[in-house]
C-alpha cells in the first residue's frame, strides 16, 4: 500500500525561530503519524539548520526548487548535489508559482526532474492547469502534456519512486479548493498516463493534491483512492493545522 506524503510548502516564508517552533512541535507529535510521510519545504537557506535540529529521520526535508545545472557560472542558483548535502530529500519543482513568474518551461522542467533522478533525490513535480483551461474542459489535456514532457525525456520508468502534486492553479491560495470528486477524477487520469498499465508505476507513484487544503478540508481528500497526500501551502505554516492534515492521512489509511 502507497504510504501518504504530507508536504508542507512554506514559500517565501518563515524564519530561523518558527522553523526550531515548528520542528520541536512536530516532533513531539511525530510518533502518533506512523502511517504517513511528513515533509517541510522551508526556504533553502533554512535546509541546513533544520537537518541540524531534527532528532529522527521521521520528518523530512524537501527544497522548493532547483537549477538543472549541476554547478558553474549560475549565479544564483543551487544545485541538486547542493541541497542534497545540506539534508534535502525531496525537491519541488514546476509549481505554478515558478512557471508563471520565472517563465519556467516544460522542458526545462524536465532536465531538473532528470538531474534530481540522477542525484538520488525524489522530484515531486507540480502539475495543474489554469481557471481557464479549467473552464474550457482541458485539464486532462494539460496535466498530460506536463507529464508527457517528463516522459519524453526520462523515459517510461520515470515515474518510479516519484511524486506529483496536482495542483490546480486557481486553487492555490484562494481558499477555493477543487472538490474530492474532481481531484479524484484528475488523479485517476494522472495515475493512468504515468503508468502506462505498468503495475509497478501505478501502484508506487504518490499523487498529492494541493490548493487551499486546509485542517477542516483534509479529510474529503484523503478518502479518495488515487489522493495520496497533499502539498500544503499557508495551512502549513501553523504546526496545529499542518497536524491536523496529517492526521486526517493517517486515519483515512487505518480504518
Ligand atoms: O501552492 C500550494 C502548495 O504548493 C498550495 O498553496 P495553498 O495551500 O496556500 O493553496
Amino acid at each position: 500500500m502507497r504510504r501518504s506524503l504530507i508536504m508542507g510548502n512554506w514559500k517565501l516564508n518563515g524564519s530561523l525561530s518558527m522553523l526550531a517552533e515548528f520542528i520541536t512541535s512536530l516532533s513531539d507529535q511525530i510518533d502518533a503519524l506512523k502511517m504517513c510521510d511528513i515533509a517541510i519545504a522551508p526556504p533553502a537557506v533554512y535546509l541546513h539548520e533544520a537537518k541540524k535540529q531534527l532528532k529522527n529521520d521521521r520528518i523530512s526535508l524537501a527544497a522548493q526548487n532547483v537549477d538543472f545545472n549541476t554547478g558553474g557560472a549560475f549565479t544564483g542558483e543551487l544545485s541538486p548535489q547542493m541541497l542534497k548535502e545540506v539534508g534535502a530529500k525531496y525537491v519541488i519543482i514546476g509549481h505554478s508559482e515558478r512557471r508563471s513568474y520565472h517563465q519556467e518551461t516544460n522542458e526545462g522542467i524536465a532536465k531538473k526532474f532528470a538531474l534530481l533522478k540522477e542525484t538520488g533525490l525524489i522530484p515531486v513535480l507540480c502539475i495543474g492547469e489554469s481557471e481557464t483551461e479549467n473552464a474550457q474542459g482541458l485539464t486532462q489535456t494539460i496535466c498530460a502534456k506536463q507529464l508527457d514532457a517528463i516522459l519524453a525525456k526520462c523515459g517510461p520508468d520515470a515515474f518510479k519512486n516519484s511524486v506529483i502534486a496536482y495542483e490546480p492553479i486557481w486553487a492555490i491560495g484562494t481558499g477555493k479548493a477543487a472538490t474530492a470528486s474532481e481531484a479524484q477524477k484528475v488523479h485517476a487520469f494522472i495515475r493512468q498516463h504515468v503508468s502506462k498499465g505498468k503495475d509497478e508505476i501505478a501502484k508506487t507513484v504518490i499523487i498529492q493534491y494541493g490548493g487551499s487544503v486546509n485542517a477542516s478540508n483534509a479529510d474529503e481528500f484523503f478518502a479518495e483512492k488515487d489522493i495520496d497526500g497533499a502539498l500544503v501551502g499557508g495551512a502549513s505554516l501553523k504546526v496545529n493545522d499542518f497536524l491536523k492534515i496529517a492526521q486526517s492521512a493517517v486515519a483515512a489509511k487505518t480504518f
